[in-house]
């Protein structure tokens, strides 16, 4: 295997053999150290979630899915009723860890339409299901990002400059990732494009996982502080915008980290395509604007002092710690689906996904 199928192929989020437990790389611990987590019960997958050991939308979708599997797995009811109403405990739970990605929900809204839809059925039989819904998720998850990674190259040539935040690679998805994808499809292809990653703060997923993933790969990648994105723009040296999603609204605005709406608004400045990429997982048809996507806040702490040896500001500082902005469909080109690319108006492009 060589580095560049190795960095793709990454099994990040998986389920143990006997099929009882979650198994993830624990994302904080990268890029020093690559440590795998055995997940057995509720507070576990929690805590795993909501601590961004695994992270990025569909990702979160993934353990979600495999993750009310091992719970259910769990329970002791005679009657489904009694199953039932475990299963949506545990169901609720999980849901809570973290607000934006609609693959959270997503997910987990899957898994129960098959408790729902088969209440006729035995526990076990019941529980066969959850298992193929759950690894179902996984493999069309890796289908989409396949399609992804194609209709994104389709979109750049060889040499380009490309610039993209946060981390919506292979650890991030299940293989290739999205707004990464293309880009080592196309190296897998030998095409070179010369990437630009934003640092992303306060969790530094653009220094700790983009661009671990991409030199690995061998990917020419230059790791830039957030700040600096619009003088690598202005040089001339990014041609096109590329980045993740956490939840897409009917009309096209695309929450995804904090500053990526920012890197939208200076790529308009210069006048240089932004993409979002993402599968049809990731759009909420029942938010109609951004204003409908619930921003992520937390702990202030990150800020003042994560990843610090000394605190970077005093304990009483104020600080405001939104995890997710959304970008205005009007500063998007496109958004790059496993079912093609849509344009403005995106109300309709977006609307013809799903028909
Ligand atoms: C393919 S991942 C797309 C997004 O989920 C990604 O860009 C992102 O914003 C992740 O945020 P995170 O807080 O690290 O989960």
């Amino acid at each position: 295997m060589n580095n560049l199928n190795e960095v793709t192929h990454i099994d990040n989020v998986k389920l143990s053999e006997d099929g009882k437990k979650v198994i993830i790389i624990d994302q904080t611990k990268l890029p020093n150290v690559t440590e795998y987590l055995t997940l057995g019960s509720d507070k576990d997958i929690y805590d795993a979630i909501f601590e961004l050991k695994v992270r990025g939308a569909p990702a979160i979708g993934i353990c979600a899915g495999y993750g009310i599997y091992v719970l259910a797995q769990t329970i002791k009811a005679e009657t489904f009723d009694e199953f039932y109403r475990e299963f949506v405990k545990y169901k609720d739970y999980l849901n809570s860890s973290r607000p934006t990605a609609v693959n959270l929900s997503w997910a987990l809204n899957r898994m129960e339409e098959v408790v729902t839809a088969n209440k006729n059925k035995t526990i076990g039989e019941i529980l066969k299901l959850l298992g193929d819904e759950c690894r179902a998720i996984h493999e069309e998850d890796i289908k989409m990002c396949g399609a992804i990674s194609e209709y994104g190259l389709s979109l750049i040539k060889d040499g380009d400059g490309i610039l993209t935040h946060c981390n919506a690679g292979p650890l991030a998805t299940s293989r290739y990732g999205t707004a990464l994808g293309p880009l080592f499809l196309g190296k897998e292809r030998g095409l070179n494009f010369r990437v630009f990653a934003d640092e992303t703060r306060p969790l530094l997923q653009g220094a700790r996982l983009t661009s671990y993933e991409l030199e690995k790969a061998g990917i020419d990648v230059t790791l830039i502080c957030d700040n600096m994105a619009s003088i690598v723009m202005k040089n001339g040296w990014i041609q096109a915008c590329f980045v993740g999603c956490d939840r897409i609204a009917a009309n096209g605005d695309a929450a995804n980290k904090i500053g990526t709406s920012g890197v939208a608004i200076l790529a308009k400045h210069y006048g240089i395509p932004f993409y979002v990429l993402g599968p049809t997982s990731t759009i909420d048809l029942n938010c109609k604007t951004g204003e409908d996507i619930e921003i992520e806040l937390r702990d202030p702490e990150e800020i003042r002092n994560k990843f610090y040896k000394e605190p970077m500001a005093l304990k009483e500082v104020k600080c405001y710690n939104p995890a997710f902005d959304v970008t205005d469909h009007n500063l998007i080109s496109g958004i790059v689906t496993e079912k093609g690319i849509c344009y403005a108006p995106f109300e309709k492009s977006i609307k013809a996904l799903f028909v």
